[in-house]
């Protein structure tokens, strides 16, 4: 009996090649890797019937001579291992692809998606060993509980700023951009300032997160709330404010639920995505409202000489503050760009995993 040539389908990972080879109920298979040519005979049902079926593939790149593979009732899966942890650009040594080889589109992966795919093997790893320690943390319970108070004393603090600016724009319509601040200014101070708890908590490991982008928001916040808004009272009935607060409480009135339900080991679907969508619009937007309200504060501080820092005497002038207030601008759009890969990034990571999950 002359032996076939069977349909092979191939797919890679960076450190792995699968291959599967479109025979059923194969019998008396003899597979091996040998000078880095995989060698494939047995009998079986393929594509020309009942037959003996056999072929040869040299790698483009060096294998491990063990080879591993499992018969199933339609096909016979082999994994052979790479040498090294590379991706390949094709599976055979020679250019042309053999006509009997082709992609496997169920474990098809291009490099991006299986880099992904390794991350994610090695967060879920990561998130195995960080919770069995924490299983074994004692004070897990005054953390969660700590957590959740703080979430609920800023969700309602910004909810509050959230309800009263609406309110008061329905009934008032654009009169109530000019006195956002007397109104808001001593909530916003209050939430702002304790806000500065979201750079300790990932500080103190007490939330999984990156310490710079809570630093960039927090400070970047405080900056000007306190710094433009605050030191300037020509600043503070201008109608940039209630864009400003506007912004920032919108986010927030998701953001914080969002937390506490996290502390208490619960999900609500709609809630999770406004938290991790709504930011796309709002942060832009945030930025440039905090940009102009920046860039009008300029002409002021030059007026004022507030904040100016004073040169020795000789020369006889001060340095004014809008030098950094300039400098602030190009800070701000350095701080979007951070913040914002940082928001994508958390994005994908949530919804690829959650997607994962539901498979
Ligand atoms: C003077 C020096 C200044 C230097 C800076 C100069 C540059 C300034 C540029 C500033 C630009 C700022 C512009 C900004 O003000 C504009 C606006 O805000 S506009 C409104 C829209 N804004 C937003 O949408 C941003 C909202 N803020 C955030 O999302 C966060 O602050 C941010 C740090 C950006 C991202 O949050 P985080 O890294 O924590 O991501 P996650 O929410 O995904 O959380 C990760 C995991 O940690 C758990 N977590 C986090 N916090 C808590 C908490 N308080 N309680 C419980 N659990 C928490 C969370 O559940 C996640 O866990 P898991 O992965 O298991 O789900």
């Amino acid at each position: 009996m002359q032996a076939l040539t069977p349909h092979v389908y191939w797919a890679q990972r960076h450190g792995e090649i699968y291959l599967r080879v479109e025979i059923s109920d194969a019998q008396n298979l003899n597979i091996g890797v040998e000078e880095n040519i995989l060698h494939f005979r047995g009998q079986g049902h393929g594509a020309k019937g009942e037959n003996e079926y056999e072929f040869s593939l040299e790698f483009l790149k060096l294998v491990k001579p063990e080879v591993k593979h499992k018969s199933t009732q339609r096909q016979v899966n082999i994994t052979v291992k790479k040498q090294e942890h590379v991706w390949w650009d094709r599976l055979t040594k020679q250019e042309r692809k053999p006509l009997f080889l082709a992609p496997d589109f169920d474990r098809w992966l291009d490099e991006s998606d299986a880099e992904m795919e390794l991350r994610e093997k090695e967060e879920k790893i990561n998130k195995v060993s960080i919770e069995s320690r924490v299983r074994k943390d004692p004070y897990l319970g005054l953390k969660k509980g700590f957590l959740f108070m703080y979430n609920l004393v800023q969700f309602l603090g910004y909810s509050w700023i959230f309800v009263n600016m609406t309110v008061r724009l329905f009934i008032l319509g654009q009169d109530s951009f000019y006195d956002t601040f007397h109104t808001i200014a001593d909530v916003m101070y209050f939430c702002q300032m304790l806000a500065i708890m979201e750079v300790l908590n990932p500080a103190v490991g007490l939330v999984k997160t990156g310490v710079i982008p809570a630093f960039i928001q927090v400070m970047g916040r405080n900056f000007i709330l306190f710094v433009i808004f605050g030191s300037l009272e020509d600043m503070q009935n201008k109608p940039v404010v209630f864009f400003v607060f506007y912004l920032w409480s919108t986010i927030e009135i998701f953001r914080y639920p969002f937390y506490m339900l996290a502390c208490i080991d619960t999900e609500w679907k709609l809630l999770t995505w406004l938290r991790y969508t709504i930011w796309m619009p709002l942060y832009p937007l945030g930025v440039l409202a905090e940009a102009v309200a920046v860039i009008q504060s300029i002409p002021i501080f030059d007026e004022t000489k507030l904040l100016s820092i004073p040169l020795p005497k000789a020369i006889g002038i001060s340095l004014s503050f809008s030098y950094i207030l300039q400098l602030y601008l190009v800070l701000m759009f350095l701080g979007l760009f951070i913040n914002f890969r940082h928001l994508y990034k958390q994005r994908r990571r949530r919804f690829r995993t959650k997607k994962r999950k539901a498979n």
